[in-house]
């Protein structure tokens, strides 16, 4: 039995359908949060991260937010349902006032791509920036002295990047066969990787 929607949630998802998604993905550490900074100065574009809507429900103490307290805190991935519709209600939000989706360290596994196609729309391009596990791991440790974030340390950054390397290979191959990835090299200075950026970004809009 099909779910029965409203007609203003009709409305909304058709304009989720018309609106750009740009998938921005990475290892933790490789620049997504920095370079969607970037994008949204100058495009102008809505950034959803996944990991800070995540960590607003850990930090509201709802029983979902201690469900995946410590599943973030040892980095693994959140359970799918959790985090789509956490995104899902995000973009909803913002979709009457919004240019287009920079969705910022989603999808982390294939499943999560093709549920995200299912019950959202598929991304307009998918941008992965890409580095060496060293230089993530000296980032997140270099960033690990302001973020006060439970997941950056010397352990869980270890898991972070194995659960990262497990995962994405299928989602790349995926978009890659569907001629929607864009790969940025992130290993040189920030405003260089955003330049890098900016050429993928204007030839979609
Ligand atoms: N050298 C260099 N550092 C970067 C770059 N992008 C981000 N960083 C730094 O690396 C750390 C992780 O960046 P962040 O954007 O949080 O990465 P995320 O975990 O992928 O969201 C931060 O301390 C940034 O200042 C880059 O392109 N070059
Ligand atoms: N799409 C997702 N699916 C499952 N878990 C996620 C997802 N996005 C974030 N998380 C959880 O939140 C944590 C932090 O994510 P994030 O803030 O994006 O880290 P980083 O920016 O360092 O890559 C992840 O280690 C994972 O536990
Ligand atoms: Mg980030």
């Amino acid at each position: 039995m099909g779910i029965c929607v409203s007609s203003d949630e009709k409305a909304e998802r058709e304009k989720l359908k018309k609106t750009k998604i740009i998938f921005v993905i990475g290892g933790p550490g490789s620049g997504k949060g920095t370079q969607c900074e970037k994008i949204v100065a100058k495009y102008g574009f809505t950034h959803l991260s996944t990991g800070d809507l995540l960590r607003a429900e850990v930090a509201s103490n709802s029983p979902t937010g201690s469900q995946i307290k410590d599943i973030m805190q040892n980095g693994y991935l959140v359970p799918l349902e959790i985090v789509l519709k956490l995104l899902r209600n995000a973009m909803l939000q913002k979709i009457n006032t919004c240019k287009g989706f920079l969705i910022d360290g989603y999808p982390r596994e294939i499943k999560q791509g093709l549920e995200f196609e299912k019950m959202i729309a598929p991304p307009t391009i998918v941008l992965i920036i890409t580095c060496s596990a060293d230089t993530m791991k000296q980032r997140i440790m270099k960033r690990a002295a302001t973020s006060s974030r439970a997941d950056d340390n010397e352990a869980t950054i270890v898991n972070r990047l194995e659960t990262y390397f497990r995962s994405t290979d299928p989602i790349i191959a995926y978009y890659e066969k569907r001629g929607l990835l864009r790969k940025v090299p992130a290993e040189g200075d920030a405003d260089v990787v955003f330049n890098e950026c900016c050429k993928v970004i204007d030839i979609i809009l």
